[in-house]
């Protein structure tokens, strides 16, 4: 925990950021125990709302709903905490350290409790703070591992997951993972706040909108659907907990078997509530330990597949902080920065829409659109189809995951989008590309999952659903096909054709 001491003042204040939740969180707990410590200390907890900057960084809408929710959720705890809650509405994080300067001058602040964020902005809105003289105290709780725990003989960042996630088991083996409790309460139970909305989020949304109209770039094609509800994700850390707990109970001992395919709900569906921190990784690893003491020392404990995901997400986590540029956008690999992406913006539109006329892909694409979440053996097959087939730049899809996911998570979504274009640190090799027939036939092999989001496809038998209505692509390098038909479009690519034009315009990758 690092901290600036040069404010005096008797209270404390709460800072909740990617961490909207009461039970372990080391911030909160730290602060709690701060203002038992100092006679007559009180506790203030704020949530900051920063619009632009969320507009910025392509929140999606469902998730910033989402996040509201949560808040609202989060100062009910509070106040029967006995804890004052109050939301700021600010612009950006330019405005946090001038605002923040005010607030403990004014409230008597000593110290300002937070967690810690891996993302660069974050990281330099908090430098900022502590240059502002803000008495700042931030724990590192976003991963199990903070950042700089796990490395390799020569004290760097690995660059690749096996051996970091060997060392990683190696070094949760020797801890106590235990969560925190939610703290005793400072004092009596306050009153019911009222419900607390973000200000200026819609109009920010639509402003987006029309920048995107009128925008030449294709980059920008895409708006976020304005503000739809998260309502169909029901919020609250009682929900998340019932959700890790059902899927301990029942779920995780056939996750290996079970979590490629997209119509078997056999994965744990807590990305939203762990990407905004309703969920803290600790409390997933420690519900595993209870069923499965041995997961972490025994590689043939039943959780372990599953325990390797929620490494993959600290790995992620971990090389955001190890290599900053990554959170601007940048390939990891530079020679990526030599591959001459075809960027076809109707392509793009199409792939976006679900309107590729590869029905595995078209679905997956329908239920981001229309849930907010994607299934991972999709957002590969996706990701692989947008990158390599049609030869659009990851970013761009990277953009569009951000724009509607409601478990958005800079680390993960880079991480995934850069192996998936195969430019990425430990990246799925340019020359693997995903078939997306033979994807469809091996997970979803009755068309479940297709024709849920597919209504229109539902009298089609399964070879059919299977292998899209292709048609031979006139030359390596020209416009699309896109026949459309009345109820559904003819595949915009021919697959062969389009994994051959792939081979040889990523083919600089070789050189890595
Ligand atoms: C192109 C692409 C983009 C992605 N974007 C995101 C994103 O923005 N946010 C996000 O949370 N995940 C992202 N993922 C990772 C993964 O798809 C989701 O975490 C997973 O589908 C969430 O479902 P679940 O909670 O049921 O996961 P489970 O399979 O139950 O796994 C448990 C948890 O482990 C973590 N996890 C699982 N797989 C991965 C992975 N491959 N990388 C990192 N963490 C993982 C997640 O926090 C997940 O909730 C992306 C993957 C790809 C290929």
């Amino acid at each position: 925990m690092s901290v600036n001491q040069n404010r005096s003042g008797k209270h404390a204040l709460m800072w909740f950021r990617q961490d909207l939740r009461l039970t372990d969180n080391q911030a909160f707990t730290a602060a709690c125990d701060w203002v038992r410590q100092h006679h007559a200390a009180k506790l203030k907890a704020i949530y900051i709302a920063t619009p632009s900057q969320w507009h910025q960084h392509d929140i999606a809408p469902i998730q910033l709903d989402f996040i509201q929710r949560h808040v609202n959720l989060l100062a009910q705890g509070l106040v029967s905490l006995g804890v004052e809650f109050e939301l700021i509405q600010l612009d950006s994080f330019r405005d946090i350290p001038a605002f923040l300067t005010s607030y403990c001058e004014e409230h008597s602040i000593g110290r300002v409790f937070a967690g810690q964020e891996p993302e660069i902005n974050e990281q330099k809105r908090d430098q900022a703070c502590v240059e502002a003289g803000i008495p700042l105290s931030l724990s590192d709780e976003h991963c199990l591992l903070p950042p700089g725990t796990v490395l390799n003989l020569s004290g760097d960042m690995y660059r690749v997951f096996t051996p970091f996630s060997r060392k990683w088991r190696e070094v949760a083996a020797k801890q106590a993972i235990l969560p925190l409790g939610v703290p005793a309460p400072l004092g009596s139970i306050l009153s019911e706040p009222k419900p607390l909305f973000f200000k200026n989020i819609g109009s920010t949304y639509l402003a987006a909108s029309k920048d995107i109209a009128s925008s030449k770039k294709g980059f920008n094609q895409t708006a976020p659907n304005p503000l739809i509800s998260s309502e169909q994700w029901a919020a609250g850390e009682g929900q998340a907990k019932r959700l890790l707990n059902q899927f301990i109970q029942q779920k995780v001992q056939d996750y290996k078997q079970d979590r490629d395919f997209p119509a078997i709900d056999g994965t744990s569906v807590i990305s939203p509530y762990l990407a905004i921190g309703v969920l803290s990784p600790r409390q997933c690893v420690a519900a595993l330990l209870q069923r499965f003491p041995e997961v972490i020392v025994d590689d043939t404990s039943p959780g372990r597949t599953w325990l390797n995901e929620l490494i993959w997400r600290e790995f992620y986590r971990h090389l955001l902080v190890a290599f900053p540029d990554l959170s601007k956008g940048n390939n990891f690999n530079r020679q990526a920065d030599h591959v001459l992406w075809r960027n076809n913006q109707s392509e793009f539109l199409a792939w976006c829409e679900g309107k590729t006329g590869y029905p595995i892909v078209d679905a997956a694409m329908r239920q981001l659109n229309q849930t907010g979440w994607m299934h991972n053996r999709l957002r590969m097959v996706v990701a692989s189809f947008l990158t390599k087939h049609l030869l659009i730049d990851w970013r761009w899809g990277e953009r569009y995951f951000r724009q509607h996911l409601i478990d958005g998570d800079l680390a993960a979504n880079n991480g995934g989008w850069q192996w998936s274009a195969g430019c990425g640190c430990d990246a799925q090799p340019y020359f693997r590309i995903f078939n997306p027939m033979s994807q469809s036939e091996k997970f979803d092999p009755d068309g479940r999952f297709i024709r849920k989001y597919l209504p229109e496809l539902a009298s089609w038998g399964v070879t059919r659903l299977h292998q899209p209505n292709q048609q031979k692509m006139p030359s390596l390098f020209e416009a699309p096909l896109f026949a459309s038909q009345a109820d559904y479009p003819n595949a915009i690519v021919e697959h062969n054709a389009a994994r051959a034009r792939a081979l040889t315009v990523l083919g600089v990758l070789k050189k890595a």
